[in-house]
């Protein structure tokens, strides 16, 4: 398989006053291959935020590299505009922070696909109903859409850029439990559905198992498991996944049980 991202001992710290730097993510090695879905599960204050801001010029390393289609992804300053950094979007846990809260959706998905490479790929209202929302959604604000409408917008914001790599970072957190497989699967369907791949950010390994090829477990900075993830799933290889999994509620809001 084609790898697209490429991360190679990654690592990122923090200063913090008085103390020594926080090291977030410690030398971390992944490798994404094209229309591929990666897991990345971990417990809150693992350094998967900061791994994911990293990926997208976000954040600067302190050693290692990232390399996204071949090339060094480098530090967005303010003024940066590296056009190939578009080609990774992502989705944040809150949608008001992919979301400009004074453009109507369909200006805002407008913007994205002014600048999509494909530009005949998507219209508004296609899109629109790809995440299951109504034409009329574009004339109208976030403000005016439930939580679960807004992160489908900010999916649908993200896609239609036409990225190579969708990164969600806890995109599902804030969602009932009702909604969250619904609009995970629905993250899944429309990267795959686009040649993007995706990682998926979140604490939650029982959503993760429903929609990602593979998983990486990640524990204090570190990736400590990597695999299929049915295979990690059935049968993990390290403490701390075990842990992680025995934590899972025998039957969990997808009514899913593990083993
Ligand atoms: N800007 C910052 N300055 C200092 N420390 C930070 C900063 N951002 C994150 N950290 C620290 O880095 C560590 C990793 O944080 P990060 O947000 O990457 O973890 P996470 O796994 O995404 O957590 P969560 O699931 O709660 O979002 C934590 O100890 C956090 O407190």
């Amino acid at each position: 398989m084609t790898s697209l991202l490429e991360l190679d001992s990654v690592k990122v710290s923090y200063r913090v006053a008085g103390k020594p730097r926080l090291v977030a993510v410690d030398d971390v090695s992944l490798s994404l291959g094209t229309r591929q879905v990666l897991g990345l599960v971990g417990e809150s204050g693992c350094g998967k935020s900061t791994l994911a801001r990293a990926i997208c010029g976000l954040e600067g390393l302190d050693s290692g590299s990232i390399t996204f289609d071949g090339t060094p992804v480098k530090r967005l300053g303010m003024r940066t505009r590296d056009r190939k950094l578009l080609r990774i979007q992502m989705v944040f846990q809150n949608p008001y922070a992919s979301l400009n809260p004074r453009r109507t959706i369909g200006k805002q998905i407008e913007d994205g696909l002014r600048v999509n490479p494909d530009r005949t790929a998507w219209t508004v209202p296609d899109l629109l109903a790809h995440v299951e929302l109504d034409a009329s959604a574009r004339s109208r604000f976030p403000h005016q859409f439930s939580g679960g409408q807004r992160q489908r917008i900010a999916i649908a914001r993200a896609i239609a850029s036409g990225p190579d790599l969708l990164v969600g970072d806890e995109p599902i957190a804030s969602l009932d439990a009702s909604l969250q497989a619904r609009v995970a699967g629905l993250m899944r369907n429309l990267a795959l559905e686009t040649g993007a791949s995706l990682l998926f950010i979140s604490h939650d390994l029982s959503v993760v198992r429903v929609i990602a090829d593979d998983v990486a477990v990640m524990s204090k900075g570190k990736i400590v498991e990597r695999g299929d993830v049915n295979e990690v799933w059935s049968n993990p290889q390290q403490p701390y996944t075990q842990q992680l999994l025995s934590a899972i509620p025998k039957v969990d809001g997808l009514g899913i049980l593990p083993g």
